[in-house]
């Protein structure tokens, strides 16, 4: 008996195997990611081939999160312009390669990379989309959605929303709570619900709805990128209730909602018009009128299984999501032609040779004829660039770079920031000046460095879109008021403090105001 009793003291537990076994196991692995891993070679951190952990670190604690996308730049400025920057993954920083990786010949294959694919919680939209060949069937289905004439006719609608937005301007004083992050959200938010889904919101009159969609939709895309992190957090989130789900992440939960509701507009819209084109509801405008997202899809040659409502309703979310961005890109554009008055004058000077009654309403056609006016949207969209994140792709063959042969199913990037904020390109980057992009005797190769949209097969398919918005509603508000913004702090509400998916201020930002100081109509 008591032999029996020091035998078994005497055993060591099986969590003790289990952690030694453990150790053992991942000291060996990190041995292989430095010694015989394909990537083993190449430049870059010891720590960021061992373990993605050193990833997280920057991502979720470094400074408040999301600071890996700068930590990757500094690795460049070390390293040189290919930098291995977690076990698996490779960072490149060269506009050529950019061309090479995004817009390849039709023939190479580009996956998505899988943990990036999570990134808005959905599984079916063409963004969250992994395979290739799948991805470009469902872009094809939506293409006529966002094609030219599509967004021609959608332009009384984003006037009229625009006009809308403006009463609301001209109510504001001094001290008013109503911020232009809300203002602006609810104008782009509802122009692209109504456009895509057939039916308002109503946002301009219900600024705490407007205010709580821009705060659901914001929290995900600005947070330290966790779903990258834990790729199983959004498809576990989606089993559970939402009655429990609030008290584990309000957050995760109002972002469900937002799902919710789009299925719901999805399951409304083919209920109402049941297999049949929502264009007959149309007949009788003297102009052409938009058709909806749900229309495209359902017309489209796509396979059935794709035009199912709850399929259709996750290209709407993502697209509803996405629908952030012009807001946001909108309120910074207001700030920073605030704070360069001659640049502000210059473009209402064009303004008004084209438009003279600032009252009467402003057309794509008009703002798309004023030079100077189109170079500042140019500057804009660089300088707010919004996607903080790197966009890698699993390539199904092996790339060449420099003499370094990166494996067929690598991660790869090149981020489009940095391409953005090259100072070999852009002198002073961080500077906004718009006449860069006129200066005939250094000429912008805009092909290559003119990339807020993207390139190639998974670019923005909203740059249409997204600029004539941006433009419309920019230009009007200026040619209609002279507003004080003098709230603002570069530094605190403008800089990019921190880079997920989208980049966002410092914490200590409580968002921009604006005032408005004298109608010019
Ligand atoms: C200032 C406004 C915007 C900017 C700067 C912007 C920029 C971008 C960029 C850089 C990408 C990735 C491109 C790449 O992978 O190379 C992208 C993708 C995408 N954007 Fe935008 N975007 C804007 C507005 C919008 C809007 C308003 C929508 C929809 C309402 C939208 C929908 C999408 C979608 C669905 C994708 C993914 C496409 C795919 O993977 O096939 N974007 N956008």
């Amino acid at each position: 008996m008591a032999f029996s009793i020091i035998h078994e003291d005497s055993r060591p537990p099986a969590l003790a195997i289990l952690a030694v076994a453990s150790i053992v196991a991942y000291v060996g692995l990190a041995i292989y990611r430095i010694t015989l891993h394909p990537l083993a070679r190449f430049p870059g951190p010891r720590l960021a081939a061992i373990t993605k952990w050193y990833e997280a670190y920057f991502d979720i604690f470094y400074k408040g999160g999301s600071q890996y996308t700068s930590k990757i730049r500094e690795m460049h400025d070390r390293y040189g312009p290919i930098v291995r920057i977690n076990p698996d993954e490779v960072s490149v920083r060269d506009a050529d390669f950019h061309d090479r990786l995004y817009a390849p010949p039709r023939s190479e294959i580009r996956h998505r990379h899988p943990h990036f694919s999570t990134t808005l919680g959905t599984t079916k939209g063409s963004f969250s989309t992994v395979d290739h060949k799948l991805h470009k069937s469902r872009r094809t289905a939506y293409s006529p959605f966002w094609g030219s004439a599509n967004v021609m006719a959608a332009e009384p609608l984003i006037m009229g929303m625009v006009n809308d937005l403006c009463k609301h301007v001209a109510g504001m004083q001094e001290g008013s709570g109503t911020s232009l992050r809300t203002l602006f959200a609810a104008t782009s938010f509802d122009t692209f619900y109504t456009w895509a889904f057939g039916s308002s919101l109503g946002l301009l009159d219900n600024l705490k709805l407007a205010y709580d969609i821009n705060e659901a939709v914001e929290i995900g895309v600005t947070s330290p990128p966790l779903h990258r992190i834990f790729p199983s957090m959004m498809p576990i989130a989606r089993l559970i209730p939402s009655k429990i789900l609030r008290y584990a992440s309000s957050h995760l939960n109002n972002v469900m909602g937002l799902h919710s509701m789009i299925v719901k507009a999805s399951e409304e819209w083919i209920a109402a018009y049941s297999g049949q084109s929502d264009e007959k509801q149309l007949i009788g405008h003297s102009k052409p009128q938009p058709r909806t997202l749900f229309d495209v899809l359902r017309n489209s040659n796509a396979p059935e299984e794709e035009k199912t409502a709850s399929r259709m309703a996750q290209e709407g979310i993502e697209m509803f999501m996405a629908a952030y961005t012009p807001g946001r890109t909108s309120m910074l554009a207001m700030h920073y032609l605030h704070a360069h008055p001659h640049v502000l004058e210059r473009i209402r000077n064009e303004l008004d040779q084209v438009n003279p009654d600032p009252a009467m309403d402003l057309t794509f056609a008009k703002l798309n004829s004023l030079p100077y006016l189109r170079a500042t949207m140019k500057e804009i969209l660089r300088i707010t660039f919004p996607v903080g994140a790197r966009l890698p792709f699993l390539c199904a063959e092996d790339l060449e770079f420099q003499g370094w042969r990166i494996p067929a199913n690598t991660g790869v990037s090149v981020n489009h920031r940095i391409l953005l904020f090259d100072p070999d390109v852009f002198k002073n980057p961080y500077e906004f000046n718009p006449e860069r992009w006129l200066d005939a005797s250094h000429p912008i190769d805009e092909k290559r460095y003119y990339i807020p949209f993207g390139k190639g097969a998974r670019s923005c398919p909203s740059k249409e879109f997204a600029t004539q918005f941006i433009q419309l509603i920019v230009a009007t508000l200026i040619q209609r008021f002279d507003f004080n913004m003098d709230d603002a702090i570069w530094e605190r509400d403008v800089a990019a403090a921190s880079e997920s998916v989208l980049t966002s201020p410092s914490t200590e930002s409580k968002g921009l105001k604006i005032y408005p100081v004298g109608q010019r109509y």
